[in-house]
């Protein structure tokens, strides 16, 4: 047992703030990024990377006087690819699922699917689940609301039901009520400032990872991963060089698009959004690398970071 956090924890348990590991799980598109930025507000800045070698990848914090939640990573659910990428993710997420306090399983309000039940399935039995109904501001007819609750609450024991809508915040203070007193009571983990564990070199392939999904939409080819070659501080300036990872020589055309007109935007992009991070300026470039096969070699997995 480690003595510094069992001692950290008796110092507030007395008080009764409670802390815990929370996932936030759900099919694509129901929300769960836009929940959680609601959750921790402005907060999805940087960093510190002592805290990498904690069992979970800290994705946010939210501290408040009685609580502190902190969110952690799960990997996508994937079913359609069997390959060492799949297997290796599909065992993390019931590796996190396992381990956190609470689970929040995101729905969209009047919709459950095949897509959601199989989320569903791979939270394990013994997990604490809550139940979030995001996107209720879209249902047109309100009085849909509670037979649809009715509905859902036949597939599994959740601990507490909650509907909201996380673009508009409306009831996500009820959700963090609610959740408080199921997280186990303990004191916080981390510093208030301390907001998440990513360090700003893992934020800059994040975002890259994301322009990448939005701007090659159906075209994004299968097994694509960042990789930050160089990543260097200059006063106010970061020099970054990042490498786009593909599987097949054929897809580098994808990615770079008509006269690279594609990779400028995306690069483009992620360099306006990560100098406001930063609030500094950033020097980002781009280039398509083919790993042939990277996908299927849990090694070069590895080396990408995934575990
Ligand atoms: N109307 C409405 N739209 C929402 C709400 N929450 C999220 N959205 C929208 O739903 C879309 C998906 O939101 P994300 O937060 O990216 O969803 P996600 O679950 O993180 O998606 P993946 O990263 O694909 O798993 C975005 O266009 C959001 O603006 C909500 O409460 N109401």
């Amino acid at each position: 047992m480690n003595e510094t956090v069992a001692q950290t924890h008796d110092d507030h348990a007395g008080e009764g703030f409670r802390t815990g590991f929370v996932a936030i799980v759900g099919r694509p598109n129901v929300g769960k990024s836009t929940l959680l930025n609601r959750l921790i507000g402005q907060k999805i800045s940087i960093v510190s990377s002592k805290a990498q070698t904690t069992r979970h990848r800290v994705t946010g914090i939210l501290t408040n006087a009685g609580a502190q939640f902190v969110f952690v990573d799960t990997p996508g659910f994937q079913t359609h690819h069997r390959n060492a990428l799949n297997r290796s993710m599909n065992r993390t997420v019931s590796q996190v699922l396992s381990d956190v306090d609470l689970v929040f399983f995101v729905i969209e309000a009047g919709r459950i699917g095949e897509d959601d039940r199989k989320v569903l399935e791979v939270i394990p039995a013994g997990a604490k689940v809550v139940l979030v109904i995001n996107k209720v501001d879209q249902l047109k007819d309100k009085a849909r609301l509670l037979p649809f609750i009715d509905q859902v609450r036949t597939l599994r024991d959740f601990v507490e039901i909650v509907p909201l809508s996380a673009e508009k915040g409306s009831n996500c203070d009820a959700l963090i009520a609610a959740a408080t007193p199921l997280l186990p009571e303990a004191g916080p983990m981390y510093d208030e400032d301390e907001i998440t564990d990513r360090s700003e070199r893992f934020l800059a392939s994040e975002f890259l990872r994301e322009k990448l999904f939005r701007l090659l939409g159906d075209e994004l080819p299968y097994g694509i991963a960042v990789e930050i070659e160089k990543f260097e501080v200059e006063g106010n300036l970061r020099r970054i060089h990042a490498a786009v990872i593909v599987d097949r020589a054929g897809h580098k055309g994808i990615v770079i698009g008509k006269g690279g007109e594609k990779l400028k935007r995306i690069s483009s992009e992620a360099r306006v959004e990560l100098e406001k991070l930063f609030d500094g300026k950033v020097f980002l470039e781009v280039w398509v690398k083919v790993k042939s096969g990277w996908a299927d070699d849990e090694r070069a997995l590895k080396s990408l970071g995934y575990e």
